[in-house]
Order: C-alpha cells, then structure tokens, then sequence
C-alpha cells in the first residue's frame, strides 16, 4: 500500500479526485471505456465535488458504487442519491450510471435480496478504478465484520457482488466482494479522523479477522492507495 498523509479533508479529497482522475484517464487511453466504482457513506461529498470538475472524458465512464443499503433510490440513506447529488453533475452527468439498485424501485420491491443482486449482476462490469471508505468498525464497501456472508464475499471465486447483512450498521447491503475490489487496476481508500486512523493503522499492520478492509490493504496484488487526513 501506499499511504500519504494531508493536513485537512479538502486537501485530502482534492488530491484524491487528482489521482482517481488520472486512474481513469490512463484505462481511457487503453480502451474505450472506464468504469469507476466509489462509495457512499458521509465522507465522501467533497471528493465527489472535487471529482467531477477534473478534466475526464465522462461520456466514456461508467460510473457504479462499491456497495448500497438495499433501499428505494429515494431514500435518505441511498448511496445512489448521494451520488446523484453530488457526482453525476456538469460534466460528469454524461457518465453512464451503472445501478446496484434501480430507480423507482419500492422498499416491497427490495424484500428479495437474492433479486436485487441477479439484477445488478446482470447490469455490472468489473470496475477498473475502486474508491472505498472504511468505517470505524473496519468494513470497507459493505464487507462487514461478522456479517454471516463474510467469508463468501472475501472468497477468491466471489461473484462481482453480493448481499451482505451487516451486524454494526442499518440496512441490508449489495457490496463488490473483494475480489472485484481488487481486480480493479486502481484502488484507493479515503480515510479521515484520529477514530478511522487508529482503526486503519492497527489494520496496516497485517490481516486481522476483525477488520475486512485489512484484507484490501495486504493484498498480494493490489497496491491500495490511502489517502488519510486528521
Ligand atoms: O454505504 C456505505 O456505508 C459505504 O460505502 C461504506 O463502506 C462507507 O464508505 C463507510 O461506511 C464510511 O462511511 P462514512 O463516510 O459515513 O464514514
């Protein structure tokens, strides 16, 4: 892993938006299209904000998130109405929105996890560029700690996504498993505040049963990109 270390959240998120948009750019050289998975949560608004003013060809980006709470897209807690807030604005709405969770699905619609996820499998691809959060608890994306589908989402023949039900936090989860996470060419984590930067360090120090992002970190390989701020 690399790790570098900035004085306040906006540096941290500006710098972050730098690199995820260099990432993209380099796989948009390669090829035709990129796609871009990134997380939900609180933390990320002002990367979101700094990400979609950087100089990307956005009509050929696929833009999805690493994991959402299985709730109707209109929901306060829905990642994709974070996302659509906050990301897919100017130039960036020209991304295609890959959805974990389809509009105008209702909360009666979503009672079948098992539906949910056939049908995003069906829309998905491997991303080529990750960027997760952590929570102080250790997860990443929605790989929970103690959640009963754990070991199945950090298996290495994991489908792309899962359902997850975690134990620490609200609603039922889709989460990429880990080995999506790491296919990715370009992996980064955005951490921030002295609660997440004790959790991350003990986590950087080796895999530890407790704390799935510990498995992004010693991945052999991927070389994770931490982006930490006090
Ligand atoms: O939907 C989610 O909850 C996430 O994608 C999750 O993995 C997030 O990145 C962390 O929980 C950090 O969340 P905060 O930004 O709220 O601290």
């Amino acid at each position: 892993m690399e790790v570098r270390n900035f004085s306040d959240a906006a540096q941290a998120a500006s710098a972050l938006a730098d690199a995820a948009a260099s990432a993209l750019n380099g796989v948009l050289a390669r090829q035709p299209r990129a796609t871009l998975a990134v997380s939900g949560g609180r933390s990320p608004i002002t990367f979101f904000h700094a990400l979609r003013e950087r100089d990307v060809a956005w009509a050929r980006v696929n833009l999805t998130l690493a994991d959402e709470r299985i709730v109707p897209t209109t929901h306060a807690d829905s990642n994709t109405a974070l996302v659509r807030e906050h990301l897919l604005q100017g130039a960036a709405a020209q991304a295609s929105w890959l959805a974990l969770v389809a509009d105008g699905a209702k909360a009666e619609d979503l009672r079948d996890a098992a539906a949910v996820v056939a049908a995003a499998r069906a829309r998905l691809v491997q991303p080529d560029v990750v960027v997760l959060g952590m929570g102080a608890d250790g997860h990443t994306a929605s790989l929970f700690p103690h959640a009963p589908q754990l070991a199945a989402a950090l298996a290495p023949d994991a489908p792309l996504v899962l359902h997850t039900s975690p134990m620490t936090a609200p609603h039922e989860r889709i989460s990429m498993s880990l080995s999506a996470i790491c296919g990715a060419g370009a992996v980064f984590l955005a951490i921030g505040g002295a609660e997440k930067l004790a959790v991350f360090r003990r986590a950087a120090e080796g895999v530890c049963a407790d704390l799935p992002v510990s498995r992004v970190l010693h991945d052999p390989h991927t070389r994770t990109r931490v982006f930490c701020h006090d």
